[in-house]
């Protein structure tokens, strides 16, 4: 070796390039059978010793009733686990096949910092792809993995998507009733309680609860013993009704949310929220089934009401042409039923260009990591819009540890490294799930609806 490869040698090392001779090569220096081997072989940089992923499972529990499944996943480092939401509460037993059998083989073994990676070889792993089944699963992981790094970085996880962009978020909750009444009463009682954003609903989705009739199919014999059922013409007339009663009863300052969970005719929906226009509803919620979106068009020219829409959609794609159309003003995304928190933040971001703001999907069918998950998310992202949540029961909060809190309509995270919630497994398995969860609903003749 002559003086100046030493000194290219040197040269390198300071660099940090360490004194592959490979390198050299590359940069023209000696000319070794091991160099000439090296040449070619990409050159990368060598960190900490990675963590690896030892198993995912699935860990199910219904402690409010809903069926909620939580991904564990555990890794090579002791005591260092994540945990991600894959609630799909309709077919929860389908979904812990899909982690406990093909995740967990497919995963063992892999790096746990790659996590853009993890989400992009998994969704292909299947070949086919984007069902609810595999995105929850999918999401499990996903979720979990960025628990897993706010661990590892000492850091909640919103601190690693950005920081913080508010102080709380805030939430809107549930009020309702069988009549018009009953409804503002359960307003009343929330806004004692500080929310300044309630969703109203008479006798649930389609008004059901709100009539005594029993529908003719049932008379007839006609479907499941279990149906569930509306009466369209009753539901139509009544919303805009609960509204005025709403607001005249509780004020102009609150806003008022109402979901129509794609239960009606498109143009029978736009006639009614041309109707509670007068009312000034901060959003009007699944006006349309995904399969109607091109009556988005004719909505949009009819009314100006705000539209939330999507928690029905499962692959982010479904998105993207709504938003560049600015079809809808905030994104309902059950964010399990897209993959997690990774594609959430792209169809924020996406919003972000067109105004259309965020509404994550939070009602009891997502568990506390999933809520959680949706918090950090809120902190993090500029076009956030409204965040749905529901109250955590005793028997949910002795389950999981850590859960987010409540106070005076805002919602906020502890500040401990990752996702900040934990789950007592012994705890878990007093609540087995059930796989009795059927959701379809006939009008009065039996037709089906598509909700
Ligand atoms: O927006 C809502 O909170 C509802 O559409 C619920 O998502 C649905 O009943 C399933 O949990
Ligand atoms: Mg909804």
């Amino acid at each position: 070796m002559n003086h100046l490869d030493q000194s290219r040698r040197d040269t390198l090392k300071m660099l940090g390039f360490g004194s592959s001779a490979g390198l050299l090569g590359l940069f023209g220096g000696v000319s070794t059978a091991e160099a000439r081997e090296q040449q070619g072989k990409p050159q990368y940089a060598v960190g900490a010793p990675p963590v690896k992923i030892k198993s995912v499972k699935a860990i199910a529990t219904a402690p409010q009733g809903s069926n909620l499944i939580v991904v564990k996943v555990e890794t090579t480092e002791p005591g260092l686990y994540g945990l991600g939401c894959a609630t799909f509460t309709q077919r929860a037993a389908a979904v812990i096949v899909a982690i406990n059998t093909y995740l967990n083989e497919f995963c063992v073994g892999k790096d746990v910092d790659n996590i853009e990676d993890m989400w992009q070889s998994t969704y292909v792993s299947s070949y086919w792809r984007n069902g609810p089944v595999l995105n929850n699963a999918l999401s499990g992981l996903d979720q979990a993995l960025w628990d897993i790094k706010g661990k590892r970085a000492k850091m909640p996880v919103y601190q690693l998507l950005g920081g913080k962009v508010r102080f709380a978020i805030p939430c809107y909750t549930h009020a309702g009733g069988n009549t018009p009444e009953a409804a503002a009463d359960s307003v009343k009682k929330f806004m004692a309680d500080g929310f300044k954003y309630i969703r109203i609903q008479q006798g649930g989705y389609g008004a059901v609860g709100a009539t005594a009739d029993k529908p003719d199919f049932k008379v007839a014999n006609f479907g499941g013993e279990t149906d569930n059922y509306m009466n369209e013409r009753l539901y139509l007339k009544s919303v805009p009704k609960m509204f005025e009663v709403v607001r005249k009863e509780c004020g102009d300052e609150i806003e008022l949310l109402h979901d129509i969970h794609e239960r009606v005719q498109p143009i029978d929906a736009i006639n009614m929220i041309k109707r509670v226009e007068e009312y000034r509803p901060f959003f009007i919620e699944d006006p349309f089934s995904p399969e109607n979106m091109k009556w988005f068009a004719q909505l949009r020219q009819a009314t100006s009401v705000p539209i939330a829409m999507g928690e029905l959609f499962n692959n982010i794609n479904e998105f993207k042409e709504p938003m560049v159309n600015q079809w809808f003003d905030f994104i309902r995304i059950h964010v399990s039923q897209i993959g997690g928190i990774s594609p959430a933040m792209k169809v924020a971001r996406l919003g972000e260009w067109f105004n259309i703001r965020t509404a994550w999907h939070g009602p009891g069918d997502v568990s506390p990591v999933g809520h959680a998950a949706h918090a950090h998310i809120d902190l993090a992202v500029w076009n956030f819009g409204i965040q749905e949540a529901v109250q955590f029961s005793e028997k949910t909060q002795a389950v999981f540890s850590g859960c987010p809190t409540m106070n005076k309509g805002y919602m906020s995270v502890n500040e401990v490294p990752g996702l900040g919630v934990d789950i007592d497994e012994k705890e878990a398995a007093k609540y087995p799930i059930t796989t009795k969860s059927n959701w379809q609903v006939r009008k009065m003749d039996g037709t089906i609806i598509r909700p």
